[in-house]
């Protein structure tokens, strides 16, 4: 069970003597090693990285006092080195500037993710693409079995990243990137995977700005190269639906490109269009907030299941008995799979996918928790560890799904010790596509197979390590049997 921010408050305020001066950490000269994810130091961590004054706040309160009381003065970002390729600081969403740019195109995003298009259009894309993950799985498992004779293994991880991306393409560009044989689909692919590889590096330049245009390790050279690539194409979607709506061809819904596009103004707030180049950057940044995010959270929980055979028994139960082994899973249905839930809410806990949120930036000088913090600090919120904060949970590296069965702890309110997207003003503006995908996937995956590891494996082996990059994804991919379970209808 979780301990509330109450609760955990007063063993937070016991902790204060041990916290580090952040006005002594920040004298110049000062350089603590870039490892900021040690909850011994307390709940408020001063750093020097390099030249850049750092704070990592390390707990459900001080989080808590971040998002009521200072959100404003912590909301603005600085975009990372690497963005700068091909002018991607311009148009960025998840890194720009707390403006009225940011504000407009923030306004624009959730309508274009959520409201704009009809309720049922959006369910129909996510059920579609998620019925041809089910299908590509059986697929390539029977492939396995029969030409390379192997148990028909399948690697989870690329099949949920494909589901990802497909569905992206879907909501912004109502296209089928990866099922179509489109060469320009599977460029498009690569030349992203190569950005969030890229956006992902810890880049020097970043924290010795000295070193800005010497770019030592080649990450901001490699970017131009993919993002140029990446844009290219995009460049051509755009173009094409430009031509489409010149002449007026009829369409029954709307995506999000044509939010964009059609985009004209709010009186005082900025230019009345949407440049050509901003759409471009919009469109990517939602490939790339959103597919591996989601692709990896799926992936966590799938790993955690196989490595609690328990849990995994105790969520096909209450899939066998809300839905039956004659139909496949419906959306509406995620509403009653408790289980289910708390097996998401417990593997955001312990696998954020933004480990550290997105860096946030202190807009002017602000007193928080009692220390100065000079204008232009950069705030990381360790959503890592205080999921697993011993002075919140129970029992905190557990997996234990019914910690939050009769709990009313969840992500989307404020409650601070689960904050795997964020608070405030800048929380995940993909959130509730996120919520519905991920819980929507994993109930498909379970009720669709029964997974086995196959030949020597058991639980207990399954590494849990993560991989340093943009996400927290797991450092070897999920390798599962995926058995069909032959009542359940085809997923055509
Ligand atoms: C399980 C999946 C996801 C997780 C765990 C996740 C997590 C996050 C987190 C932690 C942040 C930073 C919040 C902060 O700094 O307070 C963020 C921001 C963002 N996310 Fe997500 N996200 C997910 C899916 C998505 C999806 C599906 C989309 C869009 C299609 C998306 C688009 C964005 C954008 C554009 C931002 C930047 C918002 C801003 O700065 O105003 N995310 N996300």
């Amino acid at each position: 069970m979780a301990k509330t921010v109450s609760e955990s408050s007063k063993s937070a305020t016991t902790r204060t003597p041990r916290m580090a001066n952040i006005r002594q950490l920040f004298r110049p000269g000062n350089f603590a090693s870039p490892d900021p994810i040690k909850p011994k130091y307390g709940p408020v961590l001063g750093l020097k990285l390099g030249s850049v004054n750092t704070v990592v706040i390390q707990s459900a309160v001080a989080a808590s006092e971040l998002f009521k009381n200072h959100d404003h003065d912590f909301c603005d970002r600085k975009c990372p080195i690497v963005l700068t390729a091909h002018n991607y600081c311009q148009g960025t969403l998840a890194f720009g500037r707390y403006d009225k740019s940011w504000s407009k195109f923030r306004r624009i995003c959730s309508m274009g993710l959520s409201a704009n298009r009809q309720t049922n259009e959006m369910a129909r894309l996510r059920q579609k693409c998620i019925d041809d993950m089910v299908r590509y799985i059986q697929e390539d498992a029977a492939a396995a079995a029969r030409e390379r004779g192997e148990e028909g293994k399948v690697n989870l991880a690329h099949f949920l990243f494909l589901m990802s991306f497909n569905l992206v393409g879907n909501l912004v560009l109502s296209r089928d990137l990866l099922s179509s044989r489109s060469e320009e689909g599977k460029q498009f692919f690569d030349a992203m995977n190569e950005v969030m590889v890229w956006a992902g590096k810890p880049n020097l330049a970043d924290f010795l700005p000295v070193l800005k245009w010497l770019d030592p390790q080649g990450i901001k050279r490699n970017m131009v190269r993919y993002m140029g690539r990446a844009m290219k194409i995009v460049s051509s979607f755009v173009n094409e639906r430009i031509d489409d709506l010149k002449l007026a061809k009829e369409k029954t819904t709307k995506d999000f490109l044509d939010t964009l596009l059609e985009h004209t103004g709010e009186g005082k707030q900025g230019p009345a269009t949407i440049s050509n180049h901003n759409v471009i950057i919009i469109i990517l940044e939602m490939f790339f907030a959103g597919s591996e995010t989601t692709s990896s959270t799926i992936e966590w929980a799938m790993a955690e299941l196989l490595r609690n055979p328990e849990s995994m028994a105790k969520a096909k139960q209450e899939l066998n008995r809300v839905i039956g082994a004659e139909r496949k899973v419906d959306e509406s249905d995620t509403d009653n799979l408790p289980y289910l839930q708390a097996v998401i809410k417990e593997t955001l806990r312990l696998h954020s996918a933004l480990p550290l949120l997105l860096p946030r930036n202190a807009m002017q000088e602000t007193k928080y928790m009692g220390y100065f913090i000079p204008k232009g600090t950069q705030i990381f919120v360790n959503a890592w560890a205080i999921g697993r904060d011993p002075e919140s949970w129970e029992d905190p590296l557990a997996f234990k799904p019914e910690r939050f069965l009769g709990s009313n702890i969840e992500y989307k309110e404020q409650n601070f010790e689960l904050i795997p997207f964020g608070s405030g003003r800048r929380i995940c503006v993909g959130m509730p596509v996120a919520h519905k995908v991920v819980h929507l996937a994993l109930a498909s995956l379970l009720h669709s197979f029964d997974w086995e590891l196959g030949n020597n494996l058991c639980p207990e082996t399954i590494d849990m390590n993560e991989r340093v990059g943009i996400t927290a994804r797991k450092l070897i991919p999920v390798e599962a049997i995926p058995k069909k379970r032959l009542c359940i209808h085809d997923h055509a």
